[in-house]
Protein backbone atom coordinates (compact mmCIF):
# COMPACT_ATOMS: atom_id res chain seq x y z
CA UNK A 1 0.00 0.00 0.00
CA UNK A 2 1.29 3.40 -1.21
CA UNK A 3 1.92 6.19 1.53
CA UNK A 4 -0.49 8.72 1.66
CA UNK A 5 0.86 12.08 0.82
CA UNK A 6 -0.74 13.57 3.71
CA UNK A 7 1.44 11.82 6.23
CA UNK A 8 4.47 12.87 4.00
CA UNK A 9 3.49 16.42 4.38
CA UNK A 10 3.00 15.92 8.19
CA UNK A 11 6.27 14.97 8.79
CA UNK A 12 7.57 17.59 6.88
CA UNK A 13 5.34 20.35 8.68
CA UNK A 14 7.07 18.90 12.17
CA UNK A 15 10.46 18.86 10.93
CA UNK A 16 9.76 22.63 10.06
CA UNK A 17 8.48 23.58 13.08
CA UNK A 18 11.30 22.29 14.96
CA UNK A 19 13.57 24.59 12.70
CA UNK A 20 11.29 27.10 13.59
CA UNK A 21 10.47 28.10 10.44
CA UNK A 22 6.53 27.66 10.77
CA UNK A 23 5.56 28.96 14.38
CA UNK A 24 2.54 30.38 15.04
CA UNK A 25 0.99 28.69 12.33
CA UNK A 26 2.94 30.09 9.78
CA UNK A 27 3.38 28.32 6.55
CA UNK A 28 1.62 25.82 4.08
CA UNK A 29 2.67 22.93 2.21
CA UNK A 30 0.91 20.73 -0.82
CA UNK A 31 1.76 17.66 -2.58
CA UNK A 32 0.30 17.16 -6.15
CA UNK A 33 -1.44 13.29 -7.19
CA UNK A 34 -1.44 12.33 -10.29
CA UNK A 35 -4.99 13.13 -11.28
CA UNK A 36 -4.42 17.07 -10.69
CA UNK A 37 -5.86 17.71 -7.50
CA UNK A 38 -3.16 18.47 -4.62
CA UNK A 39 -3.29 18.02 -0.64
CA UNK A 40 -2.93 21.57 1.21
CA UNK A 41 -2.69 21.95 4.88
CA UNK A 42 -6.05 23.65 6.06
CA UNK A 43 -5.94 27.86 7.17
CA UNK A 44 -5.08 28.12 10.54
CA UNK A 45 -3.41 25.29 11.89
CA UNK A 46 -0.76 24.55 13.84
CA UNK A 47 2.75 23.24 11.31
CA UNK A 48 3.80 21.57 14.90
CA UNK A 49 0.37 19.22 15.66
CA UNK A 50 -0.88 18.35 12.15
CA UNK A 51 -3.34 15.39 11.62
CA UNK A 52 -5.24 13.91 8.71
CA UNK A 53 -8.13 16.19 8.96
CA UNK A 54 -5.63 19.35 8.60
CA UNK A 55 -5.88 18.65 4.94
CA UNK A 56 -7.96 19.97 2.09
CA UNK A 57 -7.68 18.70 -1.89
CA UNK A 58 -7.60 21.36 -4.29
CA UNK A 59 -9.07 20.58 -7.80
CA UNK A 60 -6.54 22.66 -9.95
CA UNK A 61 -8.89 25.43 -11.07
CA UNK A 62 -9.31 25.64 -7.30
CA UNK A 63 -12.58 24.03 -6.52
CA UNK A 64 -12.31 22.17 -2.68
CA UNK A 65 -12.17 18.73 -3.80
CA UNK A 66 -12.39 17.38 0.00
CA UNK A 67 -12.32 18.92 3.31
CA UNK A 68 -12.73 17.01 6.19
CA UNK A 69 -16.00 19.31 7.48
CA UNK A 70 -17.06 22.66 5.77
CA UNK A 71 -15.92 24.93 9.01
CA UNK A 72 -12.30 23.60 7.60
CA UNK A 73 -11.11 26.38 4.95
CA UNK A 74 -8.01 26.08 2.80
CA UNK A 75 -4.48 27.76 3.27
CA UNK A 76 -5.17 31.63 2.42
CA UNK A 77 -2.16 31.07 0.54
CA UNK A 78 -3.55 28.06 -1.66
CA UNK A 79 -3.67 30.56 -4.98
CA UNK A 80 0.18 30.91 -4.73
CA UNK A 81 0.62 26.71 -4.82
CA UNK A 82 -2.15 27.03 -7.76
CA UNK A 83 -0.18 28.96 -10.07
CA UNK A 84 2.92 27.25 -9.59
CA UNK A 85 1.60 23.24 -10.41
CA UNK A 86 0.21 25.67 -13.10
CA UNK A 87 3.16 27.10 -14.20
CA UNK A 88 5.76 24.02 -13.42
CA UNK A 89 3.87 20.62 -14.58
CA UNK A 90 6.95 19.23 -12.96
CA UNK A 91 6.37 20.33 -9.69
CA UNK A 92 4.57 17.77 -7.51
CA UNK A 93 5.40 19.68 -4.03
CA UNK A 94 5.43 23.01 -3.21
CA UNK A 95 6.47 24.49 0.52
CA UNK A 96 6.84 27.59 2.10
CA UNK A 97 7.57 28.24 5.32
CA UNK A 98 8.67 31.78 7.26
CA UNK A 99 11.87 31.81 8.51
CA UNK A 100 13.60 35.08 10.19
CA UNK A 101 16.70 35.38 7.92
CA UNK A 102 14.09 34.61 4.82
CA UNK A 103 12.50 38.46 6.04
CA UNK A 104 16.04 39.64 6.91
CA UNK A 105 17.71 38.61 3.26
CA UNK A 106 14.37 39.86 1.62
CA UNK A 107 15.90 44.01 2.65
CA UNK A 108 19.35 43.13 1.26
CA UNK A 109 17.50 43.93 -2.50
CA UNK A 110 15.21 46.51 -2.53
CA UNK A 111 15.08 44.95 -6.57
CA UNK A 112 12.97 42.36 -7.60
CA UNK A 113 15.59 39.98 -7.30
CA UNK A 114 17.85 38.76 -4.78
CA UNK A 115 21.71 38.03 -5.73
CA UNK A 116 22.75 34.82 -3.82
CA UNK A 117 26.05 33.96 -2.80
CA UNK A 118 28.63 31.72 -5.53
CA UNK A 119 28.44 28.77 -2.57
CA UNK A 120 29.18 24.99 -2.98
CA UNK A 121 24.97 24.61 -1.89
CA UNK A 122 23.69 25.56 -5.21
CA UNK A 123 24.39 22.67 -6.64
CA UNK A 124 21.63 21.20 -4.60
CA UNK A 125 19.15 23.17 -6.80
CA UNK A 126 21.05 21.83 -9.78
CA UNK A 127 22.99 24.77 -10.71
CA UNK A 128 26.59 23.03 -11.66
CA UNK A 129 27.84 26.20 -12.77
CA UNK A 130 31.77 27.56 -11.98
CA UNK A 131 31.17 30.51 -9.68
CA UNK A 132 27.47 30.78 -10.07
CA UNK A 133 25.75 34.00 -10.48
CA UNK A 134 22.27 33.30 -9.64
CA UNK A 135 19.32 35.55 -8.48
CA UNK A 136 16.51 34.52 -6.33
CA UNK A 137 13.22 36.46 -7.63
CA UNK A 138 11.24 38.86 -5.09
CA UNK A 139 7.81 39.79 -4.66
CA UNK A 140 6.17 42.10 -3.13
CA UNK A 141 3.65 40.77 0.26
CA UNK A 142 0.41 42.53 -0.91
CA UNK A 143 -2.42 41.53 1.76
CA UNK A 144 -4.75 40.35 -1.14
CA UNK A 145 -2.59 36.95 -1.37
CA UNK A 146 -4.07 36.24 -5.17
CA UNK A 147 -2.43 39.19 -6.34
CA UNK A 148 0.77 37.56 -5.42
CA UNK A 149 -0.06 35.07 -7.04
CA UNK A 150 -0.74 36.96 -10.39
CA UNK A 151 2.34 38.06 -10.22
CA UNK A 152 4.24 35.17 -9.81
CA UNK A 153 2.02 33.71 -12.25
CA UNK A 154 2.75 36.93 -14.87
CA UNK A 155 6.46 37.13 -14.03
CA UNK A 156 7.15 33.75 -14.48
CA UNK A 157 5.54 32.69 -17.67
CA UNK A 158 7.22 35.44 -19.38
CA UNK A 159 10.62 34.63 -18.10
CA UNK A 160 11.54 31.08 -15.65
CA UNK A 161 13.29 31.34 -12.84
CA UNK A 162 16.66 29.96 -12.54
CA UNK A 163 15.88 28.00 -9.56
CA UNK A 164 12.66 26.65 -8.09
CA UNK A 165 12.44 29.16 -5.49
CA UNK A 166 10.99 32.19 -5.03
CA UNK A 167 10.95 35.19 -1.90
CA UNK A 168 8.10 37.10 -1.08
CA UNK A 169 9.19 40.63 1.00
CA UNK A 170 9.02 40.02 4.71
CA UNK A 171 7.19 37.11 4.41
CA UNK A 172 8.92 33.78 3.35
CA UNK A 173 10.47 31.48 1.07
CA UNK A 174 8.40 29.10 -1.43
CA UNK A 175 9.95 26.29 -3.31
CA UNK A 176 8.72 23.44 -5.91
CA UNK A 177 9.90 20.50 -6.70
CA UNK A 178 8.99 17.03 -7.81
CA UNK A 179 9.07 15.49 -5.12
CA UNK A 180 8.52 15.82 -1.48
CA UNK A 181 11.87 14.95 -0.54
CA UNK A 182 12.96 17.40 -3.22
CA UNK A 183 11.38 20.41 -1.88
CA UNK A 184 12.58 19.72 1.33
CA UNK A 185 15.79 19.61 0.42
CA UNK A 186 15.37 23.03 -1.52
CA UNK A 187 13.82 24.60 1.71
CA UNK A 188 16.91 23.72 3.32
CA UNK A 189 19.32 24.68 1.02
CA UNK A 190 17.17 28.40 0.58
CA UNK A 191 17.52 28.60 4.44
CA UNK A 192 21.41 27.45 4.68
CA UNK A 193 22.21 30.25 2.14
CA UNK A 194 19.89 33.09 3.79
CA UNK A 195 21.50 32.20 7.17
CA UNK A 196 25.37 32.44 5.51
CA UNK A 197 24.20 35.78 3.94
CA UNK A 198 23.10 37.18 7.16
CA UNK A 199 26.06 35.50 9.04
CA UNK A 200 28.55 37.47 5.93
CA UNK A 201 27.03 40.62 7.00
CA UNK A 202 27.85 40.24 10.78
CA UNK A 203 31.59 39.49 9.97
CA UNK A 204 31.71 41.83 7.05
CA UNK A 205 31.43 39.80 3.99
CA UNK A 206 29.33 40.63 1.24
C1 LIG B 1 1.26 33.48 11.10
S1 LIG B 1 -0.02 33.91 9.99
C2 LIG B 1 0.72 33.68 8.43
C3 LIG B 1 -0.30 33.62 7.32
O1 LIG B 1 -0.84 34.89 7.07
C4 LIG B 1 0.31 33.06 6.07
O2 LIG B 1 1.35 33.86 5.57
C5 LIG B 1 0.79 31.66 6.20
O3 LIG B 1 1.88 31.30 5.81
C6 LIG B 1 -0.12 30.64 6.82
O4 LIG B 1 -1.44 30.79 6.37
P1 LIG B 1 -2.41 29.52 6.29
O5 LIG B 1 -3.73 30.08 5.88
O6 LIG B 1 -2.41 28.88 7.65
O7 LIG B 1 -1.80 28.59 5.28
ZN1 LIG C 1 2.92 32.69 4.45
Amino acid sequence: MSTDPRTILMTAAGHFYQLGWMVGTAGNLSVRLPDGSFWITASGRHKGQLCMDDFIRIAPDGKVLEQPTPDVRPSAETSIHQAIYSLFPEAQACYHVHSIEANLVSHFTTGDSLPLPPLEMLKGFGLWEENPQVEMPVFANHLQVPQIASDIYERFQAVPPSLNALLIRNHGVTVWASSPEGARNYLEIAEYIFRYMVAARKVGIE
